[in-house]
């Protein structure tokens, strides 16, 4: 939970204040005289520094007129060339070729829209790719939110002469959920879906189309390294309501401490094979099969997350697998109990879930949208969203200097 914060803390957020935090360098001043993306030099970048996961979303502008294609430069051609054709960048950089974007109306422009991730702690690799494929030459600013644009903006600044000019990280995330929701079924797919019958016991997910057009007032979870709920009232004003700690970066980080596993793909992987109730305490644990029935409470419903492992017995008995999914239950369970209650608490029917930790893990989002349903009689839906952990960049590609 958000601790020790009071309702003053709790502020109405504005897109107009997108560039609040802008600060302004002659040049950035220079470049945003018209107020206008399109007047930007390509390439056109957005950048969003979480605390675990960087995510680079580029515009590769298609047919150019002839005019600007002999105005391209070389290393602009060389740079285009470099983030489309591969999708694998060093070590740790990967393109997630499934998301792109075909042919979308940007400002003008045809274009397709690239989505990059790599991890935050390789930040020195990104700058190096900067400096080595002449991105530097080109532009001198890079539109940035996540908490890293103020974190590495000094570093950016000393070590290879880039600016960063910092837009609000929710200010953004809803910024993009709006663009992407506008421009993605261009591929074919509706990129917002619910969950067919998630009470089914299996952690397959049946994916149904969500028509997102009219989509206010709506709660937006943010499922990040840590987790932002937001009440989100229309495109130009929402709040930041609760949030909590326990989010994709404890599942990952405690993953790693009792499994020894390596990778976010593993700890699902893990999860994907385990049980949870070898680990968890159920109520049927405590009341026998038919649970407290008085108060609505099933013998299938988890009572204390972790409550078997106080036993040795049952130490034992609990596989890596096990303690992986009993994580993952527990940590979604936390983060869908805080969600619906933000929805009840403001009378909101939809429950947009978005952040890299639904990433390839249905499981989560299988328990989130039965949770939605089951603590709400039926009354709030879960939805969910195909770019998942991407907004913030998309906003921030938006949200240039002078606001879009
Ligand atoms: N390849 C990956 N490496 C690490 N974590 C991953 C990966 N894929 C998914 N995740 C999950 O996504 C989470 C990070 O999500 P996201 O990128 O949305 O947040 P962030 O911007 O890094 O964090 P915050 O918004 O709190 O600053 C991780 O904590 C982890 O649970
Ligand atoms: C600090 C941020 C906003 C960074 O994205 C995120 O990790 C978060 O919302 N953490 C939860 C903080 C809290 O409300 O307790």
């Amino acid at each position: 939970m958000t601790h020790g914060k009071t309702d003053e803390d709790i502020s109405n957020t504005h897109l107009s204040d997108i560039s609040q935090e802008n600060q302004e360098t002659p040049e950035t001043r220079r470049r945003c005289r018209t107020g206008s993306l399109k007047k930007q030099p390509f390439p056109w970048f957005g950048l969003d520094i979480g605390g675990t996961l960087v995510k680079l979303v580029y515009f590769e502008p298609l047919f150019l007129t002839p005019d600007e294609e002999k105005k391209e430069e070389e290393s602009l051609k060389q740079i285009r060339k470099y983030l489309t054709s591969n999708t694998a960048y060093g070590t740790t950089g990967v393109r997630d070729t499934h998301l792109e974007l075909k042919n979308i109306d940007l400002e003008g422009y045809k274009g397709n829209l690239h989505f990059i991730r790599f991890p935050t702690d390789q930040m020195e690799v990104f700058m190096k790719m900067v400096i080595e494929k002449q991105f530097a030459t080109l532009i001198d600013t890079f539109q940035a939110t996540g908490g890293g644009s103020y974190k590495f903006e000094e570093k950016f600044h000393s070590e290879i002469n880039v600016h960063l000019n910092k837009l609000d990280e929710l200010v953004c995330l809803i910024k993009g959920i709006n663009f992407v929701d506008r421009h993605s079924d261009m591929n074919g797919e509706s990129e917002c879906f619910s969950i067919q019958n998630p009470s089914l016991g299996n952690d397959q997910i049946v994916k149904e189309p969500f028509d997102f057009r009219n989509p206010y007032p709506y709660v937006a979870v943010n499922i990040g390294s840590g987790v932002s709920i937001m009440l989100v009232n229309s495109e130009n004003d929402f709040s930041r309501i609760t949030g909590t700690s326990l989010g994709g970066g404890t599942f990952f980080g405690l993953c790693c401490l009792l499994t020894k596993c390596k990778t976010f793909d593993d700890a699902i992987e893990l999860a994907t094979h385990g049980d949870s109730t070898k680990v968890d305490k159920l109520v049927s644990d405590i009341y026998g099969e038919s649970g407290y029935t008085k108060f609505g409470l099933a013998g299938s419903v988890v009572a204390s997350s972790f409550g078997k492992m106080n036993s040795a017995e049952h130490r034992e008995q609990a596989t890596r697998q096990d303690i992986a999914k009993a994580l993952l239950v527990t940590i979604t369970n936390n983060i869908g109990s805080l969600a619906i209650n933000a929805a009840i608490q403001h009378g909101v029917e939809r429950i947009v879930f978005v952040g890299n930790f639904l990433r390839v893990n249905p499981i989560s989002m299988r328990l989130l949208a039965y949770a939605m349903h089951y603590w709400s009689n039926g009354s709030q839906k879960a939805l969910f969203l195909e770019h998942e952990g991407y907004f913030g960049a998309v906003g921030a590609l938006l949200g240039n200097v002078c606001g879009s």
